[in-house]
């Protein structure tokens, strides 16, 4: 019996796709200028039924854009015409939700193994009202087992899978598609041990199909059209050769005079297997609900957002507890500039002129560490663009589920914590204000310096995909805030339209908070002569009142607050599309 038949007895999730045109713009040049569209897919129709559904091809031929057209990963702008349907109904996010989407890169989570890895999988892709705990855990073990990860399972990833993965992934997905799954996946030349698994075979030529049927007929398709295939040639090969033009056909099955480019499509779309594909089609679209394409879909979760955020936290704190340099190079940092900036600064004296310039000099280097020494913020998010794109699209959680994770596993271990360490060791080395509240709002005041510039780096992260780029784009507003900080050069003497920049300068609101905090109420003496810290304040222009101190504080936290919005903006809008 036909093959396709066979296959189509079997029950499970049917997709068809009719008349799919996608087409790209290309950049060309230095500046990225959009080029002429190009058409990457052209006209491709199919049925995908339960079984092993392979599309293969030459490189460039489309495979890849078809199986992400069909997979809903593509951008819906370049889709000229088609539809893919399953069960004859568009795709909608329970549909993803059922179904996975394998990419070629490694994008696991590599301080996980195998079997956590599988369970954060598991804990968010599986309803908990359907799975409990217990049955989450039988899945993982039974595809460990399936895939015969049992040895490595409890090791990172990256160690257990290498060279017998092909054979045993393509076992799975032949048992899984035994059990109504439809499997599609696109490969680019395999071994006849694997191609002999393939129940459907679409062949791909310059973003056109040469041939959809039986992978079993592929062969007697092209050796009736004179194709000659050599004895112990393996079928994939032959199909590339044919493609090539390594093998030429005994007859010639272009029309005279034709100057066709692409004369295997056409002559695939004059032959029966694409007129039954089309026939087919025409019967299975016979049944599609026009109401459900028309409704504008709203991504749903399987779990609720506190468990998504539980599940995440735990993954992001893991991460970190087993790839702890971060945290301890932020500290060891913050621990050697505080010892530093202490010894320098040693018990700052109460005697003119030491007293000020001093004290000054000691703020202005706080400061300077406070932002400077969070740079590292930056590969928050590039570090994972890709795992949180693939986790992201395919359903597992919400942004905002996300970024509150990353955020708060980075803030308390990486920033809050090391700065109440500097801020303890500093502050009472350089000899300042003596009583705990002082410290306390000193302390305070460098948390929220850090804390702005660490939100200033988020939102750089978030909004590019390289470090390089990264780098350039946050030391830029660093150092133009350190110049408009008061401390390079007085702002009152400023061009007028420049000296605005100081508003949105981190280090002009730290440097004046732990100015007023220090030299308000003491006094300082040069002989006979003394000088209050009021004095001093005035002198600068700065207002020392309680809400001159607060106001600075509440600069820092509306910096730190607009840039952690805009980050998670930024986030949303990352480009999922491939
Ligand atoms: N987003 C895009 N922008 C520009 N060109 C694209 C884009 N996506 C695909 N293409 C082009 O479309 C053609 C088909 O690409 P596709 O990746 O689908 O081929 P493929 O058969 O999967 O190749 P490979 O085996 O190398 O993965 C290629 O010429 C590719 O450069």
């Amino acid at each position: 019996m036909d093959k396709t038949v066979q296959s189509f007895q079997m029950p499970g999730p049917v997709v068809t796709f009719q008349n799919l045109c996608y087409c790209v713009e290309e950049c060309r040049g230095p500046c990225r200028r959009k080029g002429p569209e190009k058409e990457i897919l052209k006209d491709v129709s199919g049925i995908m039924r339960p079984g092993i559904n392979a599309i293969m091809g030459p490189t460039g031929s489309g495979k890849t854009s078809l199986l992400d057209v069909i997979a809903g990963r593509k951008n819906p702008t370049g889709l000229r015409s088609g539809q893919v349907l399953v069960n004859g109904k568009p795709v909608t996010s329970d549909l993803r939700l059922s179904s996975a989407y394998v990419v070629q890169d490694d994008i696991l989570m590599g301080t996980l193994t195998v079997r956590e890895n599988l369970t954060f999988s598991a804990n968010l892709r599986l309803s908990r009202k359907q799975y409990s705990s217990l049955d989450k855990e039988q899945k993982v073990n039974n595809v460990i087992k399936e895939l015969g990860l049992q040895d490595c399972a409890d090791t990172k990833p990256t160690t257990g899978l290498d060279a017998n993965t092909a054979n045993s992934i393509i076992s799975l997905l032949h048992s899984l598609s035994r059990k109504g799954k439809t499997v599609i996946f696109s490969i680019h030349q395999p071994r006849y041990s694997i191609f002999r698994q393939f129940d459907h075979l679409t062949l791909m030529n310059k973003g056109e199909i040469i041939y959809a049927g039986a992978a079993s007929q592929a062969m007697d398709y092209f050796e009736e059209m004179g194709y000659q295939r050599e004895e112990f040639n393996n079928p994939a090969d032959f199909f590339l050769d044919i493609i090539n033009g390594d093998i030429v056909p005994t007859l010639d099955f272009r029309n005279a005079g034709q100057a066709e480019r692409n004369p295997l499509a056409l002559q695939y779309r004059q032959s029966v297997y694409c007129n039954q594909v089309m026939e087919q089609l025409k019967q299975l679209s016979g049944v599609v609900d026009p109401s459900v394409s028309s409704i504008q879909e709203k991504a749903s979760y399987v779990t609720p957002f506190h468990y998504q955020l539980m599940v995440l936290v735990g993954r992001t704190v893991k991460n970190t507890l087993r790839n702890p340099q971060t945290s301890y190079a932020q500290m060891a940092l913050n621990i050697t500039f505080a010892v530093l900036v202490g010894l320098i600064y040693y018990q700052i004296p109460k005697t003119l002129p030491e007293a000020l310039q001093n004290r000054i000099g000691a703020f202005f280097f706080l400061i300077i560490n406070m932002v400077f020494g969070n740079l590292s913020a930056v590969e928050l998010f590039i570090n994972e663009r890709a795992l949180f794109i693939h986790e992201n699209s395919s359903g597992y959680y919400r942004t905002s589920v996300y970024f509150l994770s990353k955020v708060f596993a980075d803030l308390l271990p990486n920033r809050i914590l090391p700065i109440f360490i500097f801020s303890s060791i500093s502050y009472y080395m350089m000899g300042l204000k003596p009583n705990a509240d002082a410290f306390f709002l000193f302390a305070l005041t460098m948390c929220l310096v850090s804390l702005a510039a660490v939100a200033l780096a988020f939102l750089v992260s978030a909004s590019v995909a390289s470090f390089a780029m990264a780098n350039i784009l946050i030391a830029l507003p660093y150092v133009f805030m350190m110049v408009f900080g008061g401390f390079l050069v007085n702002l009152n003497s400023m061009l007028s339209w420049l000296s605005w920049l100081k508003w949105a300068s981190i280090f002009r609101y730290g440097l004046e908070a732990v100015t007023i905090n220090e030299m308000k109420g003491q006094v300082f003496s040069m002989g006979n002569i003394t000088l209050t810290g009021e004095m001093y304040l005035k002198a600068q222009g700065i207002d020392y009142s309680l809400w001159g101190f607060w106001q600075n504080q509440v600069a820092l936290f509306g910096i730190m607050f607009v840039c952690m919005v805009l980050a998670y903006v930024q986030l949303r809008r990352i480009n999922r599309w491939k």
